[in-house]
């Protein structure tokens, strides 16, 4: 019932309309049986009334005008279903967890957002169609009893034993289809691993036939449940048409036999009959399709109440986030605070930590690998909600709902940043000034700031830190955190960075929060905050600091 509602939520006209169309044009195509039926029971007496021929022209016209409207709603439905599927689970994404987002694999939201929304789409317009059929189906049983008890109990006896030997397989069917579903997550999990690690899989010929055969591994599990489901289709298909067919041949092979029967009875049921092959193939072809969609449907629905459940409570439901309303800060602490990566049995955690930073300071971050730097920025940034603890501003509590607007105080380049090619949330930007930046950090000639994007972003990690610099500089929030900017700059950018821009940064009032291994610049720093497995070591000033 689901997609029923969610199909006729998109439709244009309103629920009653769309099931009045299908209604419509279902009769008016069993009408034409009839009337069809009652002209050449006419002509073989000699003559057709004009009002029959009336009556055929009245019912070919509603046929073609409701058949028209309801497939044109179904496609439209169809396409605002795609649409409103998307949107709303880019929106509910955007406003999700970081960690979700960090353990949700690519594939996963690809996979729902591209192939199952498609399956509706294209289920949607055959599906509409195997109602109308369903109707045609049911005018021509109508007509069927109108002309013989029997042989409407007969038909009757056939179509249920078909629907019957179906419903039997629908189960099966429907779990080989969640596994398909399953199935091509996985594979786009894969795809995206050969795309991602080409370097890796391109210069090792094992490790190229390993990811490869792990891509057409999932590719030949699929083709091989989706061959078992057409094949099940198939034989049903081909069960219920010579249900149809033996249906036929009782007409005309055992009726005749029967003292009642008239030969001309027996024509009008044969056609009646012949009239129900095409409509109850479309039906069974619906049937099929509506499986499909559901399934999608469902496995949409999972991925939408996981993005429910991920939903970063602060970031939902409230007024834009204010960038105004921590700009002026003095002072930013962390009191006692812990964060544990939740899920695994022994999740990373850090803290309890107590640090203060100052306005207008450096902080930097020592430590070694996998000691908890990133993360510390992470929950610093309010990208993670600690587990106990609190963060405050000016020694006030910054409350959960005002996260999002806490957040608005940082510019941050994270080791593993994202570059993007344009310069998104910056609007009246003047080219000749990004030009000017882009050429300070030496990357002029290698890219540029043209009708509001980057022209280029093949550029090596350094030059891509670099340019990902100028965006953050362009951001001018009050907050700059750098998460190893420095580590892949040659000696000269890094002086640079140290000696020039950090300064640059301060004098303007920036506050600076970054991770470094560069202890020769230590004195470009206020404070220096030495990390070990989550936990601070030391804070301290370091000497000769300015
Ligand atoms: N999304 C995550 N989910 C679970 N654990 C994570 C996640 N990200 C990091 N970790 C774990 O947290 C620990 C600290 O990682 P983090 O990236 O903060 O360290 P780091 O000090 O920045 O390391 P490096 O210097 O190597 O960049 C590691 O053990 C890592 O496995």
């Amino acid at each position: 019932m689901d997609l029923y509602r969610f199909l006729i939520e998109r439709s244009r006209s309103s629920q009653r309309a769309v099931l009045a169309l299908v209604l419509i044009s279902g009769l008016s195509s069993g009408l034409m049986l009839g009337v069809v039926n009652a002209a050449a029971e006419m002509a073989s007496n000699g003559k057709v009334e004009l009002r029959v021929v009336v009556m055929f022209a009245a019912a070919l016209a509603l046929f073609v005008v409701s058949k028209r409207k309801s497939m044109s709603d179904a496609s439209v439905a169809a396409e605002r279903a795609i649409r409103d599927i998307r949107v709303a689970m880019a929106e509910k994404l955007r406003r999700s967890e970081l960690l979700f987002v960090e353990h949700t694999g690519h594939g996963e939201i690809y996979a729902r957002l591209t192939q199952d929304t498609s399956t509706i789409s294209q289920s949607m317009p055959v599906i509409f169609n195997g109602l109308q059929s369903a109707i045609v189906v049911l005018a021509g049983l109508l007509y069927i009893l109108f002309i013989s008890f029997d042989a409407f109990l007969m038909t009757l006896a056939f179509l249920a034993a078909a629907g019957w030997s179906y419903m039997q397989r629908q189960r099966t069917t429907m779990r080989d289809l969640e596994v398909v579903i399953a199935k091509e997550t996985e594979f786009f999990d894969s795809l995206g691993h050969l795309v991602d690690g080409f370097k890796e899989v391109k210069i090792s010929h094992r490790k190229n036939d390993d990811v490869f055969e792990r891509v057409s591994g999932v590719a030949v599990e699929t083709e091989t449940i989706m061959v078992r489901v057409v094949k099940r289709y198939t034989n049903h298909l081909v069960m219920a048409q010579t249900l149809i067919y033996l249906i036929l041949a009782v007409l005309v092979f055992v009726l005749p036999s029967l003292e009642w029967s008239q030969p001309q009875t027996i024509m009008k049921l044969t056609a009646a009959v012949l009239f129900l092959v095409a409509p109850l193939e479309t039906v069974q072809f619906a049937f099929h399709f509506n499986l499909k969609a559901q399934v999608a449907l469902s496995s949409i629905r999972a991925l939408e109440a996981s993005l429910d459940r991920a939903l970063d409570r602060e970031d939902a439901g409230q007024p834009d986030p204010d960038p105004q309303r921590f700009a002026g800060f003095r002072t930013l602490e962390l009191r006692s605070v812990v964060f544990r990566y939740p899920g695994a049995e022994h999740g990373f955690q850090i803290g309890p930590l107590n640090l203060k930073v100052v306005r207008g300071e450096a902080t930097f971050i020592v430590g070694g690998n996998g000691c908890g730097k990133s993360t510390l920025l992470k929950v610093l940034t309010g990208l993670y909600q600690p587990q106990s603890g609190r963060i405050l501003i000016d020694g006030i509590e910054v409350a959960p709902a005002a996260l999002p607007s806490y957040r608005e105080l940082f510019s941050c380049i994270f080791a593993d940043f994202h570059l993007f090619d344009r310069l998104y949330g910056l609007s009246d930007l003047d080219p000749a000034r990004v030009n000017g930046m882009i050429a300070e950090m030496g990357l002029a000639g290698k890219t540029e700031y043209r009708d509001g994007r980057f022209t280029n972003l093949d550029l090596s990690t350094g030059q891509r830190k670099r340019l990902a610099l100028v965006a953050s500089l362009l951001e001018d929030k009050p907050i700059h955190v750098f998460d190893e900017w420095a580590a892949d700059q040659d000696p000269e950018f890094r002086a640079k960075f140290y000696d020039t821009i950090l300064p640059g940064l301060r004098a303007e009032g920036k506050t600076i929060l970054a991770v470094t291994h560069d202890d020769r610049y230590f004195g470009q720093c206020q404070q220096l905050v030495k990390l070990d497995y989550g936990e601070f070591v030391a804070v301290e000033r370091p000497q000769g600091a300015l």
